[in-house]
């Protein structure tokens, strides 16, 4: 079957406390911050609401069935490997990436500076040139568990093609 198809994701993970020193991880990089973010895996948000867009997109359910969190093998594991697999899901039944647009919510670390860093960790995974991976984010104005700086959350959407 030929055609387009749109995906979106969204993720949340609690940031670490003060003592714990876990490194952040957004987008495959790592960003200098006094907190990290808790999780079973390396907690990479924006990556985890990107691989639930894809698997949306395709189809494929979520990244909770893929990758279960009650599973030791995925411990620490590495998000930017996880998409790569769910990328290989997505290449077996024909799917390409257009294009990606992912946004972290949060009030900080503020991602200006790492913005394009992140864009040419990724896109090779996805098969995209960097400008058809956006990365943006937003603050929530002070409100919320993002605006209290409790955690950091990240939407992403995906437009996919095939045949
Ligand atoms: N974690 C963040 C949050 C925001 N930005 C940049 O700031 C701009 C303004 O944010 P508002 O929430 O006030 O709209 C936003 O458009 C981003 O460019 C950021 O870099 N990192
Ligand atoms: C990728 C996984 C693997 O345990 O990562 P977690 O760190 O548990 O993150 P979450 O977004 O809560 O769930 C997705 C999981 O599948």
């Amino acid at each position: 079957m030929t055609g387009i198809r749109v995906g979106q994701g969204f993720d949340v993970h609690r940031f670490t406390s003060p003592e714990e020193h876990r490194p952040l991880l957004l987008m495959g990089c790592e960003i200098p911050h006094d907190r990290g973010l808790v999780g079973h895996s390396d907690a990479d948000v924006m990556l985890h609401a990107l691989m639930d867009a894809l698997l949306g997109a395709a189809g494929l359910g979520d990244i909770g069935q893929h990758f279960p969190d009650t599973d030791p093998a995925f411990k620490g594991a590495d998000s930017a490997q996880l998409l790569q697999r769910v990328m290989g899901d997505l290449a077996e039944r024909g799917w390409q990436v257009v294009n990606a647009d992912v946004c972290l919510i949060g009030e900080r670390p503020k991602i200006g500076p790492h913005r394009q860093r992140m864009r040419d960790r990724v896109a090779p995974i996805l098969g995209v040139p960097s400008e058809s991976l956006n990365v943006k984010a937003t603050t929530t104005e002070k409100l919320g568990f993002t605006g209290r700086g409790e955690g950091l959350a990240a939407q992403a959407v995906v437009l996919i093609q095939r045949g």
